[in-house]
């Protein structure tokens, strides 16, 4: 086996949401294609400390906050790679193409340049999850409670619908009441339940609980496909079945399991320590106020279920 290069790369996360990507230089492989600015680890430096001295290099600006995030293998002709992103969330110093490279700021789920690296379409999917999903329990507050919050809602909200004492009948109906309040604010419907109850319904997704996951042996056909994961096993087998996030919990107590030890925020980041192909978000017991927290800990973001609708 070839040995692996060990890169950084690091997604700049603009104030208003938007990513940077640069152009490769001339003379590099695949020059001219579309990457997120890093480079090759050096013996003895930290990620975080290559990523820092990478973007320094390349464009001449100071990191000041960045956050591990996803990681992924990839075998070109040139090389075998572990690429390791993160994402950057403050620096200081304006933009410079030092190595003659263009920079283009590009909006989640909508790009506007090619070619891309090949490794880089998880990654650019990922960006398209926002970092706050809502998980409905309506059983708990009240169908009303969760359409009405919906229906109040500015923002385009990815809402996983999670009612298992709903019937299929029942399920449709409340998912068509979701829909039609999420989809015309450009927001997703992603369903937790059986992906054949889901044919003809307006949704964009389907979510496996873990025993659904186990029992699966394609990945549904769905746009998006996500997967709730305890484990760092459950966790591989979301991203070999093509999951596009997973769902990690309990972090903190939760009335939803309270006969399981929550894993607090070393149990999770321990379990994403050896990298994870696919955006993970942290779920148990957490509000808004714990996002920064999450991201420190390698979540892509949080899963709020009874924080959601406060
Ligand atoms: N920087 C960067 N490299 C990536 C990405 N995706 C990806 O597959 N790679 C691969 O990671 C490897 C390292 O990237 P690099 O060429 O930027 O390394 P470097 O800045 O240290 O350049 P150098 O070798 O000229 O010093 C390349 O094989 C590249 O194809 C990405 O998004 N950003
Ligand atoms: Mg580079």
């Amino acid at each position: 086996m070839s040995k692996i290069v060990e890169v950084v790369a690091g997604a700049l996360i603009g104030a208003d949401g938007r990513f940077l990507l640069g152009s490769r230089p001339e003379g590099k492989p695949y020059a001219g294609y579309w990457e997120f600015p890093g480079g090759k680890i050096e013996p003895g430096e930290t990620p975080y400390a290559a990523l820092a001295r990478e973007l320094h290099e390349e464009m001449g600006i100071t990191v000041r906050h960045a956050t591990p995030w996803m990681t992924k293998h990839f075998v070109y002709e040139h090389a075998t790679v572990f690429l390791r992103f993160f994402r950057v969330w403050a620096w200081d110093g304006e933009l410079h193409a030092r190595e003659g490279q263009s920079f283009s700021w590009q909006t989640p789920g909508v790009l506007s340049v090619e070619p891309m690296l090949p490794a880089n379409g998880p990654v650019l999917r990922a960006l398209a999850i926002p970092d706050l999903v809502s998980i409905t329990c309506a059983y708990e507050i009240g169908a009303d409670a969760v359409l009405d919050a919906l229906a109040a809602s500015t923002t385009a909200r990815w809402v996983i619908v999670r009612e298992p004492q709903l019937d299929r009948d029942a399920l449709a109906a409340f998912v068509e009441q979701v829909a039609a309040r999420v989809h015309p604010k450009g927001g997703k419907v992603i369903v937790n339940g059986d992906p054949a109850w889901l044919a003809g319904l307006p949704v964009d997704g389907v979510h496996l609980t873990a025993a659904r996951l186990a029992e699966a042996r394609e990945r549904p056909a769905f746009d998006w496909v996500g997967a709730s994961v305890h484990s760092a096993a459950e966790l591989e087998r979301a991203a070999e079945l093509g999951c596009d996030y997973a769902l990690l919990g309990h972090v903190k107590p939760t009335p939803t399991h309270p006969d399981r030890a929550p894993l607090g925020w070393n149990g999770f980041a321990s379990l994403l320590a050896n990298g994870t192909p696919i955006p993970v978000l942290a779920l148990g017991g957490l509000g808004v106020d714990d996002l920064l927290e999450a991201r420190v800990h390698g979540a892509h973001g949080i899963a709020l279920m009874r924080g959601a609708w406060r």
